[in-house]
């Protein structure tokens, strides 16, 4: 099977956001449709912000919907940097709070710690995850896999295991991620990235022997992948 990416290039990250988070919501109530339930990961970070708020107003059977980040910086819920405070800020507030949402983060002091008690939790969920949401950093990571991590051959190689604490190199913050096989175990990818440089590393990545981080996601057969750009 050749499941190559498909590339949507929109003329500006207003229409980006707006289309992407109508093609979420589409997912999500079909699934709904069909399963009676949802379950999307989404990314952290600044570029999925709008499209995160904009995809909580959408008009979808909330309470029926799993939602869960792809990754998160551990550090209290409240700081600046963590992935599920900017969360709460954009998609889980007015009717979008009613989702069940599951923190990757738990009150363990490191997330090498946390992370049994995560795999548990995430072993509940019903697999596969109807769609999966990834940003991509400038130096191609997506999700927390950072090569420059020790956890990152692991990671790589997990046929089980959801979640995996991490420790970037050059990064900031420990953190915890779902790992590859997590994240193609799903129905769907899409891909959320903006601006000239990441274009440019996508492309590189999309080349038959790249091995940034998100080459992993363009490279595999499994799950159909969108990739939606705009400058
Ligand atoms: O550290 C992270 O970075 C990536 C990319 O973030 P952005 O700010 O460049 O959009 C993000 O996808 C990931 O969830 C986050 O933890």
């Amino acid at each position: 099977m050749s499941n190559k990416p498909t590339l949507i290039l929109l003329p500006n990250r207003d229409e980006l956001d707006q289309l992407l988070s109508d093609n979420i919501a589409k997912t999500l109530n079909t699934a709904v449709h069909n399963h009676g339930q949802a379950c999307m990961a989404v990314s952290g970070g600044s570029t999925p912000q709008k499209m995160l708020s904009l995809l909580g107003q959408a008009s979808i059977d909330w309470p029926a919907i799993h939602t869960l980040l792809v990754d998160e910086r551990w550090l209290p819920k409240d700081h600046t940097n963590s992935n599920e405070a900017m969360l709460r800020k954009t998609l889980l507030k007015g009717a979008a709070a009613a989702c069940q949402y599951l923190p990757l983060k738990n009150s363990a002091e490191t997330p090498d710690d946390g992370q049994y008690q995560l795999e548990e939790q995430l072993d509940t969920l019903a697999w596969p995850l109807s769609v999966v949401h990834l940003g991509m950093g400038d130096d191609g990571h997506t999700a927390s896999w950072f090569h420059d991590s020790p956890e990152y051959p692991r990671l790589c190689a997990a046929h089980s295991q959801h979640c995996f604490a991490v420790h970037p190199g050059a990064a900031p913050y420990a953190r915890i991620t779902l790992s590859p096989n997590a994240v193609f175990s799903s129905e769907k990818i899409v891909i959320h990235i903006t601006g000239k440089a990441k274009r440019d590393i996508l492309e590189n990545a999309l080349g038959k022997y790249a091995d940034y981080p998100i080459s992993m996601v363009l490279h595999q057969q499994q799950v159909p992948v969108d990739i939606y750009w705009a400058p």
